[in-house]
C-alpha cells in the first residue's frame, strides 16, 4: 500500500525542543500503527532539525505507516529577533499559522494525501480553531503531566483559589493530589511570573478545550492513577506516554533535535557501572553564572564523575554565555565531560549513569522515570515545581536541590556535594534505585503491546480512521452532483482509495 493510500494526520507543533519531541514521538507512534503523518512547526526551526538530525523531504517508513516533514514560514526575516520573545512571537504565529495551515491541508489534499485529522500541542490553541473551521477533527497533546493539567483545569474554571497578589503563600488542595505548597503550583499562575505569555497560551487552550475530541498526554495510567481517573471523568483524556518509546518501531531514526549531539557514550562506556551523574537543564532554562560556579564545586568536590550538559544560549537570547570556573576542566580531568548538547535519551540508558541532575521538565522527568534512573531535582519554573514535587514526594525517586525561581535562593556548593553523595550512595540512594526501576517496569508495560498507552493509542488511531470516512463522506456530500454515489464508495473501500481530483475540484474513487 502507498503512502497515500493511508489515513493522514497532521501534527502541529510549537517550535520548542520539550514540545516538539513528544508530538514527534506520538508522531512516530501513530505512524508505526499505519497513518501517514505529516509534522509541522516554523521553518526557522525546521532549519535546525535538518541540520542537526537526518531528516529531509521524503518520506521515513515508521512501523506500518510514514512520517513526513513540512515546515511554514512564520513570516518573518531569517535573523528577526522578536522570534526570542514569546509575547511577541505568539501572536505572530497565530497570524500566520492561521492562514499557511489551512493552505498546507489543501495543498496536501491536491496532492492526493487529504488530512483527516490535525493534532497541536499547547501554547498553539489557535490549531484547534483551524481544524473546527476547516471541519476537521481535532486532538490535543498535552505534553506535561496529568497533575499539571489539573492544576491549570482548576486555576481556569476558578475552582480552588491560587496564590494571589494579595495572598501568595497559600497552600493549594487539589483533587486526588497530595497538598501543593505555593511554589509546588505550576508557576505561570503565579500573579508575579515572569512569563505570563505561557499563561495566556495555556489558558487559550483550556478555553479551546471542547474543541479537540481527545486529549492525549504523555503520561502513563500506572504513574498518575488516582487523578486520571478523576480527570478522564471531566475532559476526554487518553494517557499515551512514555511516547519516548515504540515497540513497533524502536529503531526509527527520525529525531527532532535542535542541535546535533555530541558524542559521548564513548566516554560513558569508559566509566565503571553507576558511577557517573549527568547534570542537565534541558533546553530552555539557563541559571546564572553564580549558581553555574557553585554546581560546578559541588561537582568537583563530591569527586563523582559527570558529565554536564553546557547549552549554549541563542544570541539574541538576551542570556549571557556561561563560563566555566578558572581551571575547572583541568581540575576535573578525566572525572568529567562538558557538552553542549546529549544524547540524552542514551546517556539515561546507559549503565555507567547513576543519576540525573534535571530541571524536572515533563520529558525529562518521564525519560528518567522511564530509564529508572533516580533524580536530583532542581527545578526553575513552569511544570518543572510540580513535577520536582513529584519526583521526590509521590514517585520518590529523587533528592531536592532546588525549589524554583519563587525562592530564589543561592544553592551553594555544600549542598550541591551533599545532594549528588545523597543520590549515588547509601540507603537514600538504593531506594532510590528501586523505586525508579519499579517505575521503569511500569512504564515498560504501559506501552507495550496491549499495555495500557499502546491500547489507548490504538484506539485514537481507530476513532481517527472512523471520523476520516465521516470527514469524506461529508465532503464528497457537499462536493459535486453524484456524490451519494462516491460516498457509497468511501464507505465501502474507506479512506483508503479517496483522492481528490485536481480537474474538477470532485472527489474521486481512485482504485
Ligand atoms: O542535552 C540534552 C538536553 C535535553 N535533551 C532533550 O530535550 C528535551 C527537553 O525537554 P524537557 O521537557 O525536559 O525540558 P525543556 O527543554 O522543555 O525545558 C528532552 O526530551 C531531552 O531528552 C536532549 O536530547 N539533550
Ligand atoms: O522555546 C521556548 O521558548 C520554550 C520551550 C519550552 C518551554 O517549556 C518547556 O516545555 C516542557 C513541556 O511543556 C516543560 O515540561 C518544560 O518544563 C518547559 O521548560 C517553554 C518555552
Amino acid at each position: 500500500m502507498g503512502s497515500e493510500a493511508l489515513v493522514h494526520v497532521l501534527l502541529v507543533s510549537f517550535p520548542g525542543q520539550g514540545h516538539v519531541n513528544p508530538l514527534l514521538r506520538l508522531g512516530k507512534r501513530l505512524a508505526s500503527k499505519g497513518l501517514l503523518v505529516t509534522f509541522t512547526t516554523p521553518e526557522s526551526i525546521g532549519k535546525a532539525m535538518r541540520k542537526a538530525s537526518n531528516i529531509g523531504e521524503e518520506l521515513s517508513p515508521v512501523g506500518d505507516g510514514f512520517i513526513r516533514f513540512e515546515f511554514f514560514e512564520d513570516g518573518w526575516d531569517e535573523d528577526e529577533v522578536r522570534r526570542q520573545d514569546l509575547d511577541q512571537y505568539l501572536p505572530q504565529l497565530e497570524k500566520v499559522g492561521k492562514v499557511l495551515i489551512p493552505e498546507m491541508i489543501r495543498r496536501n489534499g491536491e496532492q492526493g494525501r487529504p488530512v483527516s485529522c490535525l493534532i497541536n500541542n499547547p501554547f498553539i490553541p489557535w490549531v484547534s480553531d483551524v481544524a473546527e473551521s476547516l471541519g476537521l477533527p481535532s486532538a490535543m497533546l498535552w505534553v506535561q503531566s496529568c497533575a499539571c493539567f489539573t492544576a491549570y483545569y482548576h486555576y481556569y474554571h476558578g475552582l480552588v483559589p491560587f496564590p494571589s497578589e494579595t495572598a501568595m503563600e497559600i497552600d493549594i488542595q487539589l483533587p486526588r493530589m497530595p497538598l501543593l505548597k505555593h511554589d509546588e503550583v505550576p508557576s505561570f499562575l503565579y500573579p508575579t511570573t515572569p512569563y505570563p505569555f505561557l499563561r495566556r497560551a495555556i489558558m487559550g487552550q483550556y478555553k479551546n478545550l471542547d474543541k479537540p475530541f481527545c486529549i492525549l498526554m504523555d503520561t502513563f495510567q500506572e504513574l498518575e492513577h488516582e487523578i486520571i481517573e478523576y480527570m478522564s471523568k471531566i475532559s476526554p483524556i487518553k494517557t499515551v506516554g512514555p511516547l519516548f518509546k515504540n515497540p513497533k518501531a524502536p529503531n526509527a531514526t527520525v529525531k527532532g533535535d535542535f542541535m546535533k549531539a555530541d558524542d559521548c557514550v564513548g566516554w560513558l562506556d569508559s566509566k565503571p557501572a553507576s558511577s557517573v551523574v549527568y547534570v542537565s537543564f534541558g533546553s530552555v532554562v539557563y541559571l546564572k553564572q553564580d549558581q553555574w560556579d557553585e554546581i560546578a564545586y559541588g561537582l568537583l568536590n563530591s569527586g563523582v564523575n559527570f558529565l554536564w550538559v553546557m547549552k549554549p544560549p541563542h544570541k539574541d537570547s538576551g542570556y549571557e554565555l556561561l563560563t566555566l570556573p578558572e581551571g575547572f576542566l583541568d581540575k576535573a580531568g578525566d572525572k568529567g565531560k562538558v557538552v553542549q548538547w546529549s544524547p540524552q535519551e542514551q546517556v539515561l540508558a546507559h549503565p555507567s549513569v547513576a543519576c540525573f541532575v534535571t530541571h524536572c521538565g515533563w520529558n525529562s522527568t518521564m525519560e528518567a522515570l522511564t530509564s529508572g534512573m533516580p533524580v536530583v531535582a532542581f527545578p526553575q519554573w513552569g511544570d518543572q515545581v510540580t513535577d520536582a514535587k513529584y519526583l521526590v514526594d509521590v514517585f520518590k525517586v529523587g533528592v531536592r536541590m532546588c525549589r524554583g525561581e519563587a525562592e530564589n535562593k543561592l544553592i551553594t556548593r555544600d549542598v550541591v556535594e551533599q545532594c549528588l553523595l545523597e543520590a549515588t550512595s547509601g540507603p537514600k540512594a538504593e531506594e532510590m534505585k528501586r523505586n525508579a526501576m519499579k517505575w521503569r517496569a511500569a512504564a515498560e508495560a504501559s506501552f507495550a503491546e496491549g499495555g495500557s498507552s499502546d491500547q489507548n493509542i490504538q484506539a485514537f488511531v481507530d476513532e481517527v480512521k472512523r471520523r476520516s470516512l465521516e470527514v469524506l463522506a461529508a465532503s464528497v456530500k457537499s462536493a459535486a452532483k453524484g456524490g451519494a454515489d462516491l460516498a457509497g464508495k468511501v464507505a465501502a473501500n474507506g479512506v483508503a482509495e479517496l483522492k481528490e481530483s485536481k480537474v474538477n475540484g470532485e472527489l474521486q474513487v481512485v482504485s
